[in-house]
């Protein structure tokens, strides 16, 4: 089965391909920097994954990697998460009342679900903790954000751009999805000072490296 993994930018396209070093004896992923954000991320996807059909070579599974902001104290910095859960925490109206997601406007969908036993072989083989990632389309920047997102969300580990959009593009396709996430900086004030970029990339190579065995050996029949 082959595997695409979506990155938003190179570095974190090139960190995971690190863990896939020349001479490598298994199964290579595809490795795709699709942009940043839901709406670029779903739609290079999409784009990537009918290419593929197209040439006969289809792909059985899409993985959304990167690096995100964690929320604390549920994932630290350099840590890994795995999404049991992708939300998207941003889509749907603000009413007097708060916030409507689009599936109760009567629309759409805002969660999607990775296979159960996957993410537990995920977890199991990187150490990543596993609970939701959120997808939103601006950086939380403040307390209160971080705050009210949690209280929404209470099983959110952390939050970054693209996963709902490869996962959207992945449902498209009738393809299983994952997300795994590197944690470069904590969600809530904006401190650039304090982003771990090299850290976060790091332990995205590392858990790539763990989880290529899983990966191969994987195949979506297992979770039916
Ligand atoms: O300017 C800022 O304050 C700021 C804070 C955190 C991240 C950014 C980015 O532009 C990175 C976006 C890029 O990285 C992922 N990412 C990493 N950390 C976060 C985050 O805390 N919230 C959302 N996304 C994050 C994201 O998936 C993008 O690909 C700027």
């Amino acid at each position: 089965m082959r595997v695409l993994v979506a990155t938003a930018v190179p570095a974190e396209r090139d960190a995971v391909a690190r863990a896939f070093p020349a001479g490598y004896g298994g199964a290579v992923p595809g490795l795709l920097a699709a942009g940043v954000g839901p709406a670029r991320a779903a739609a290079a996807t999409a784009a990537a994954l009918t290419a593929a059909e197209r040439d006969g070579v289809p792909y059985g599974l899409v993985v959304s990697a990167g690096i995100a902001g964690g929320f604390a104290p549920h994932a630290p910095l350099g840590s890994l998460v795995v999404a049991d859960e992708i939300t998207s925490a941003d889509l749907g109206a603000e009413t007097a009342e708060g916030f409507l997601p689009v599936t109760e406007l009567g629309f759409g969908t805002v969660t999607h679900r990775p296979p159960e036993a996957l993410v537990r072989r995920v977890a199991d083989a990187t150490g990543a903790r596993a609970g939701a990632v959120l997808t939103v389309s601006t950086v939380t920047g403040t307390a209160e954000r971080a705050a009210e997102l949690r209280a929404r969300h209470p099983r959110a580990l952390a939050e970054a751009m693209e996963g709902f959009g490869v996962a959207e593009a992945a449902a498209l396709h009738g393809l299983p999805v994952l997300e795994i996430r590197a944690v470069s900086n904590a969600v809530g004030p904006r401190d650039r000072a304090a982003w771990r970029i090299g850290e976060a990339l790091q332990a995205l190579t590392e858990g790539f490296g763990n989880l290529a065995p899983v990966l191969e050996s994987w195949n979506s029949h297992d979770d039916r």
